[in-house]
């Protein structure tokens, strides 16, 4: 049977928590997280008005007509909105989707700006400033209370990896203290002016994750579906209250893959041609970008070179080249070779 387990953190929420609970809580996320790749987060400790505040925000900005909405597009970076089809999940694994088609979600993306860390001169290609719907004036203050409730879960479950991985506590720390931190919010309906979805569409392709972890609040929608280690895809629907977060490729290289980068995609129900509506956000942390991602301490393989050492900021490039411009990235054949293998 194929279940994404439920892991209650509170235990690391705590400041102090019992470390006999702590010890539980790390055992089972290395079991989530070596079998499944993904694993339900409980006792989390944010707000129901933070989830409620981030859902209206998303039904304030994406109700707001297409052209309103086009006016925050930012074409090359990472930042504001995308507009239905016009980006390929799929295409960052290198795998081009079966019909030629973009993905049908449309997106609004923000994350930490390089003006967030004074002194330490980052490059805006990997921070660049965020953009801000004036149109939808309640958007940004819901926006920025999930972001930060979403950041600080990402930070204590790393904190929770880290031991689960039997590495000294802060062991990540060096390479997250200006860590490019990402949310992605999906929204999965029917373009505008299209009265019927044609043909194949797909919701969002299928892929991996680019950073180290991603905390993701879905609706209860069915649409999201994970890939096993078969080669069989799941459904996946959050339980109440409960958030999603999976492992990004970062984990996977540090792990030599113990850890799995698990590869998903988004297909939301079709009923008599229509979408039943589906949001989700994803919050991606993904780490410095000039931190150097290589192999653990222990987990290099005997028989075989492991991953290369890459850096965060290289890594991302390739991959958002992939998703925003259909530039294949090197390297990602093997789950490539899967996702094809799977269908
Ligand atoms: O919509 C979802 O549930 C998943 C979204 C996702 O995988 C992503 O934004 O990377
Ligand atoms: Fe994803």
């Amino acid at each position: 049977m194929f279940t994404v387990p439920i892991v209650d953190i509170s235990s690391y929420v705590a400041p102090g928590g019992a470390a006999d609970e702590r010890a539980l809580v790390a055992r089972s996320l290395d079991d989530a997280c070596s079998g499944v790749g993904f694993v339900q987060i409980v006792g989390h400790g944010i707000d129901r008005s933070a989830i409620d505040g981030l859902t209206s925000a998303l039904d304030e900005f994406y109700a707001l007509p297409l052209d309103t909405k086009k006016r925050y597009t930012r074409p090359g970076e990472n930042r504001g909105y995308s507009p239905p089809k016009s980006e390929s999940l799929s295409m960052s694994l290198g795998v081009a989707a079966a019909n030629q088609m973009n993905d049908f979600y449309e997106a609004f993306t923000v994350g930490s700006e390089w003006t967030g860390f004074p002194g330490l001169d980052l490059p805006a290609a990997s921070y660049p400033a965020n953009t801000w719907p004036d149109a939808a004036p309640g958007f940004r203050p819901a926006v920025e209370t999930w972001f930060g409730a979403a950041r600080s879960v990402s930070r204590i479950l790393l904190a929770a990896f880290t031991d689960a991985l039997g590495l000294e506590p802060g062991y990540f720390d060096a390479m997250v203290d200006h860590s490019i931190d990402v949310l992605k919010m999906n929204n999965y309906t029917l373009p505008e002016g299209e009265i019927e979805l044609t043909g194949e569409l797909t919701g969002m392709g299928a892929h991996t994750d680019f950073g180290i972890l991603t905390v993701l609040w879905a609706d209860q929608v069915p649409g999201l579906q994970v890939l096993d280690h078969e080669g069989r895809w799941h459904d996946v629907q959050p339980a109440d209250g409960a958030l999603l977060v999976n492992l990004g490729d970062a984990m996977a290289r540090w792990t030599d893959d113990r850890w799995r980068s698990t590869v998903h995609r988004v297909d939301p129900p079709v009923i008599d041609g229509r979408i039943i509506r589906r949001r989700s956000a994803a919050f991606f942390f993904d780490g410095n970008h000039d931190a150097v991602i290589q192999t653990l301490p222990g987990h290099a393989p005997a028989d075989r070179a492991g991953y290369p050492p890459i850096t965060v900021a290289d890594h991302l490039q390739a991959k958002l080249a992939g998703m925003k411009s259909g530039i294949a990235p090197d390297g990602a054949d093997r789950e490539a070779r899967r996702v094809l293998a799977a269908r």
